[in-house]
């Protein structure tokens, strides 16, 4: 569960009473390490929620107990996306952020929509080796779809029903009970997502038609290991391209967002990135994965769009990713943002390199070929930006406006080549 909102003068920890229901809350990363790293043999378990099965997610590995079925699972995820094996995803990333910069060029205003469209569908050809055939594509609006369900119902205090299980004998046509008939449309959405893809996916690989995936792939591997088809094998290479399609894309598309943000905000960031890429990449080409060690400053944005501990930074709420340099060198001794913004323990993000390196591609991307600016009013004024988040099982800032133009003709030049 998702506390709502943060409560930075509470304590280290505290707990709340929702309907006699207590709920412990961590509120520091010194209080999540202390318990959930370094007693993770008894704090690993999930909460056992009503709400989850109702919403029909009780199969995705983030909401299961801790058990057999999760340690399999975790052990499938950690095959795919441990540091090197995510190496094998990086031309798909690549790609993803290259299609992006030139819709960016030919439609700016929907950088949004298109940043969505675009991690949707590079996480779509990972995970089930399918191509997206536009916004309109079936499989998008799927996944698409069936994030909504988790996202609203997972907050806490969303749905009274988690804190009063009886409630879920209700019928939906029971006065106050239409949170029944979501449930519904919430449980279709998940079953599509668990097996519309999948099914097309092992249709076209037995067909001779696929190209390589990630559930093509644990089919295989497991079938080898495990000497022949069983349906254990075939629901958990359902699961984990599942979870990989409904996790992917969410949570880097909302960090994609506060970057965008962030360099409306702050153009003497644009300009000290701009700087660093126009040294190291120069004007004739686009950055690749091989740049990466050598764009410390890209590095340090990436660092700064994931998250802050108000405890850990000081002035968290600032954008400021030169607080990761001392005398103009990385200063080790600050903690790395990637420690926590993915979860602490036994049940930390298993996809975190695979997220750091789509973030790192495209911010490196769109900052090498535009410059990102606030709108401007009728009179040529920069309209102010109000920067806000909106608290979930992901966080978003709230919408607004910026333009982003080519740096240059040259830089225009090059998209259209190389994108
Ligand atoms: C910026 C991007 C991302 C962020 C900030 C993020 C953050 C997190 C966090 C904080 C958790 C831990 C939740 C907890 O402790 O309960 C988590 C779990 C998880 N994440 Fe991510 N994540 C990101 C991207 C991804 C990607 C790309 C994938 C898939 C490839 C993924 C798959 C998962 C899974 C499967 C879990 C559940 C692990 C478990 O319960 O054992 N995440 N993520």
């Amino acid at each position: 569960m998702i506390a709502p909102t943060h409560a930075p003068h509470a304590g280290d920890i505290f707990s709340i009473n929702l309907l006699g229901q207590p709920v412990i809350v961590l509120n520091s990363v010194k209080a999540a390490k202390d318990l959930l790293d370094k007693r993770s043999a008894i704090y690993s378990d999930r909460f056992k929620s009503t709400v989850v099965p109702l919403i029909g997610w009780d199969w995705n590995v983030a909401l299961m107990g801790y058990g057999p079925q999760w340690r399999q699972t975790r052990r499938a995820f950690h095959e795919h996306f441990h540091p090197g094996a995510v190496k094998q995803y990086e031309p798909s990333q690549l790609s993803g952020a290259r299609k992006y910069i030139m819709r960016l060029l030919t439609n700016p205003e929907n950088f949004v929509q298109d940043l969505r469209y675009d991690l949707g569908a590079t996480i779509l050809e990972v995970s089930y080796g399918i191509k997206a055939q536009g916004r309109n594509d079936r499989y998008i609006a799927i996944g698409e779809r069936a994030v909504e369900g988790p996202n609203e119902a997972l907050v806490l205090g969303a749905l009274w029903v988690e804190f009063l299980p009886f409630l879920r004998h209700l019928p939906p046509w029971f006065p106050g009970a239409s949170y029944q008939r979501r449930a519904a449309r919430w449980r279709a959405d998940a079953m599509a997502l668990k097996h519309v893809p999948f099914t097309t996916a092992i249709e076209d690989f037995r067909d001779g038609k696929g190209t390589w995936s990630l559930a093509s792939e644990i089919l295989h591997r497991e079938y080898q290991v495990g000497g022949g088809s069983s349906t254990g094998t075939e629901e958990l290479a359902q699961n984990v391209a599942a979870v990989t399609y409904g996790a992917g894309a969410d949570t880097s598309f909302s960090t994609l967002q506060t970057f965008f943000l962030a360099m409306a905000l702050h153009p003497d960031v644009q300009r000290k990135a701009q700087a660093e890429l126009d040294a190291v990449i120069g004007p004739m080409r686009l950055p690749d994965f091989e740049d990466q060690k050598s764009l410390p400053y890209i590095q340090a944005i990436v660092k700064e769009a994931i998250s802050h501990d108000s405890q850990t930074y000081p002035e968290p709420d600032v954008f400021n990713p030169d607080r990761f340099f001392s005398e103009c060198r990385w200063d080790h001794n600050l903690p790395d943002p990637g420690d926590y913004a993915f979860g602490f323990g036994r049940r930390a993000c298993p996809g975190r390199h695979f997220a750091l390196a789509s973030i790192y591609v495209y911010v490196a991307s769109v900052l090498h070929v535009f410059n990102i600016v606030p709108k401007q009013d009728a009179r040529g004024n920069p309209v102010e930006i109000k920067p806000d988040m909106i608290s979930g099982v992901v966080t978003y800032p709230t919408k607004f406006e910026c333009d982003i133009r080519p740096r240059s003709q040259e830089a225009e030049a090059l998209i259209r080549l190389c994108a």
